[in-house]
Formats: structure tokens, sequence, C-alpha cells
């Protein structure tokens, strides 16, 4: 029994493509019915609950004649562009049928990029829950090109988890969970139950897409647990077909792969430094470095860091990485140039290294990093 699982109140689920099409393409009406009926379940128990859903392409494919998946972008738009409508369509009728009231939302990467976008769209969603509305969220597909595009909708899911505080994160995906391997190449793969700490084992072992229809394979889902459970969300991958899913889930029952979060949750602030804001490089750190920085709460100097990637001005977001792991993310008071000068040296050389008078003593200020590991 996962008993937080049972006590959770604001559930955001995630579904697929695959979960909700039929191989050939079309929608998948019954699934569909089933997810709408424990969804409204849940909503009637009280419970705040939020939809991620994809199927916006997937649905708009046969409406126009089309057999597969466009591979143009301008194709895929206009197939997003009528499947959502149906879509819609759909879950208004049925989440109506139970007495329910749903709104679209639909993101680009901008919305979490920008804080004030970040901070509107958090005063959005709550603002439904609270008039009880069920919000039913995608990326705009129609509008999303490459930078603006979240990429898919598992990461997009964890981060909405993470921007409004909820409980728990539901994946449902077309696999029971995350296994050891990837069962389609490796038929001794078993499934692992609950995952404490997501190492970097945990992202070798996750491969990609499945199918056709599906995006991302496990591997975005391993980066959204990293997003849920450093945000102190419960996160759990279950299959998407199987009865009831979604209530025993809910109920505790032990399906799926459960994500473990970690106990303390950062500001938003905060999450959305790590979650939300672009990353734009990397700070490679030696070991007395990441000693420090993982359980001594220190800041960030220079004299704990061999290299820097990435072109980056002070104030933007980086990631910190040890031994080829990322320990942390935070937000560098000076630009990739000039760490590059600084890098190795103390504190007290900054100065006279960049030839400016007042600096600033940390390279990331405890303040604004947040520790993954
Ligand atoms: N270690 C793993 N455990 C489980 N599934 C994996 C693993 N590595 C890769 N996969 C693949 O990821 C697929 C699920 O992702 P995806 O195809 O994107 O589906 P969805 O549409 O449900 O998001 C599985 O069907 C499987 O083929
Ligand atoms: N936004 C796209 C789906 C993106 C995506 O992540 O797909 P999936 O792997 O099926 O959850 C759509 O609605 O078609």
């Amino acid at each position: 029994m996962r008993e937080a699982l049972q006590q959770a109140k604001r559930i955001v689920v995630k579904v697929g493509t695959s979960t909700l099409t039929h191989e050939n393409g079309r929608l998948n009406i019954l699934r569909i019915e089933s997810l709408v009926k424990q969804l409204a379940d849940l909503a009637n128990q009280g419970k705040e609950v939020i939809l991620v859903s994809s199927g916006a392409v997937g649905a708009g494919l046969a409406p126009l004649g089309l057999k597969e998946k466009p591979k143009d972008i301008a194709t895929k738009q206009a197939a997003a562009a009528v499947g959502q409508g149906i879509l819609l369509h759909m879950y208004e009728k049925l989440f109506g049928e139970y007495g329910h009231t749903v709104g679209q939302v639909l993101l680009t990467r901008e919305d979490s990029t920008k804080r004030s976008r970040y901070v509107n769209l958090r005063n959005t969603l709550l603002s439904l829950l609270t008039l009880g509305v069920i919000p039913i969220i995608n990326e705009n597909d129609v509008v999303a090109v490459d930078e603006l595009k979240i990429g898919d909708n598992d990461t997009l899911s964890a981060s909405v988890a993470s921007i409004i505080e909820a409980d728990m994160l539901i994946i449902l995906s077309d696999i029971e969970g995350l296994y050891t391997a990837n069962p389609q190449t490796d038929p001794t793969a078993t499934l692992i139950e609950e995952v404490d700490q997501i190492t970097p084992h945990i992202y070798e072992i996750s491969g990609g897409a499945g199918s056709s229809r599906g995006t991302g394979g496990m591997y975005t889902k391993i980066e959204a647990a990293n997003i849920a459970v450093n945000s102190g969300v419960h996160m759990v991958i279950a299959l998407g077909a199987a009865p009831l899913v979604i209530s025993r889930v809910a109920s505790g029952e032990k399906v799926g792969t459960h994500f473990v979060p970690r106990t303390t949750k950062p500001h938003m602030k905060k999450r959305w430094m790590a979650f939300g804001s672009r990353l734009q490089g990397t700070i490679i750190v030696d070991e007395g470095c990441a000693h420090a920085l993982m359980t001594q709460g220190s800041s960030l100097l220079a004299v704990g860091i061999t290299a820097v990637e990435g072109e980056f001005d002070e104030g933007e977001t980086v990631s910190i990485v040890f031994e080829g792991e990322e320990i942390g993310r935070g937000m560098v008071n000076y630009s990739s140039y000039d760490l590059d000068r600084i890098k190795g040296h103390s504190s007290r050389d900054i100065a006279e290294l960049l030839q400016i008078g007042s600096t600033y003593e940390e390279v990331i200020h405890r303040d604004n990093l947040v520790m993954l590991r």
C-alpha cells in the first residue's frame, strides 16, 4: 500500500497518444470514456484533477484522410488544429455527462521560461481549480515551432505538477511502468516498482518511444520524474490500458512504477529557476565543491569549478555537473566568459582577474541554487 498516494489531493494525470488511440490511429472511445469516468469520480471524492492530454495530432489524422503522423511540421500543425477541437469536444461531452466542467489550456515553452508567464499560468490553473473546473492541458502544437516547443507532454505534465504544487502526477503509457531495460529489446526485463533516486543508471535503462504513435519514450518520462520528485511531487507511471488504473493508483494500490519525491520542496522561485527557465550552460565542479554543495548547504565558489560549457550571461540558469551527473541547477552571478577566467581561483582573486572593482564572492549563491542530489 502506498499511503501517501491515497492522501493525494491535487492530482495531475497525463495520457499519451498511444493510450488514447487504436493502432490504426483512430480514437479509442471506450478507453477515453473509462479515463473520464475515473477522473470524474476522483473529482467527486473532492480531489482536484488536472488532465494533460496528448492526441491532438492523432485525432486530426482521420478527418484529414491521413494514414499516419505527418513528417512535415505544417501538416502536423494542421492535424493538431483539427484534432484538438475533436478531443476537447469529446472531453467536454463526457465530463459534462458526469456533471463536470472542463477548461482548455494550451501551452508553449515561453509559458514557463518567462517568469511572469509562469506565475500567470499558476494563477490561471489555481483559479480554474478553485472554480471546480477540470483543466485539460496540451502543448499548443498549432503555433509551437522548435524554439517555442516544450517537446513532449511528459515533461509538460511534470512542469504543470511542479507549478501548481500537485501531490501526485500519474503518467499513463502503453507499458506497465519502468523496466530494468526496454522490454521490446530485452525480454528478461522486469518491472521496477519503486524508484527512490533518479541516478544516471535510471536514465541509461530508459529508451526511446515504443510505437510510431508515442513521443519521447521512457526517457522523457524519467526527465518528467526528475522534475516531479525534485518539486516534492509523487509520480507513478502505469499502463493506460489497465482496468481502472487511475482509481487504483489513487487508492494506493501497488501498480506501475512509483517515483518517491524528496521531502523538501523548493520554494516557487527556485522551482521556476530549476524547471521552468531555460538552461543556458553547464558548470563542471570538483569533488570538494560537489561535496560542499550536496552536504553542507554551501554556495558555489569559483575555486571548485574545473570547466565551463556553453555561452551564458550573468543571471542565467545553468546545470552543475560532477562526474557526468547533474547535481544541481542555479542562477549565475558571472557570464561564461568571466567564469572561464576565474574558474579554479579563490574568490579573493576575482577582482584582480576580471579587472573590476566590486565582485560577487559566490558564482551561484545558495539562495539561487537547487540541489538535485
Ligand atoms: N526501461 C524501459 N522500460 C519501459 N519502457 C521502455 C524502457 N525503455 C524504453 N521503453 C519504451 O518506452 C515506451 C513508452 O513510451 P512512448 O512510446 O512514448 O509511449 P506513450 O505514448 O505512452 O508516452 C514503451 O512502450 C517502451 O517501448
Ligand atoms: N502535443 C502532441 C503530443 C505530444 C506528446 O508528448 O505525445 P505523447 O507521447 O503521445 O504523449 C499532441 O497532442 O498530438
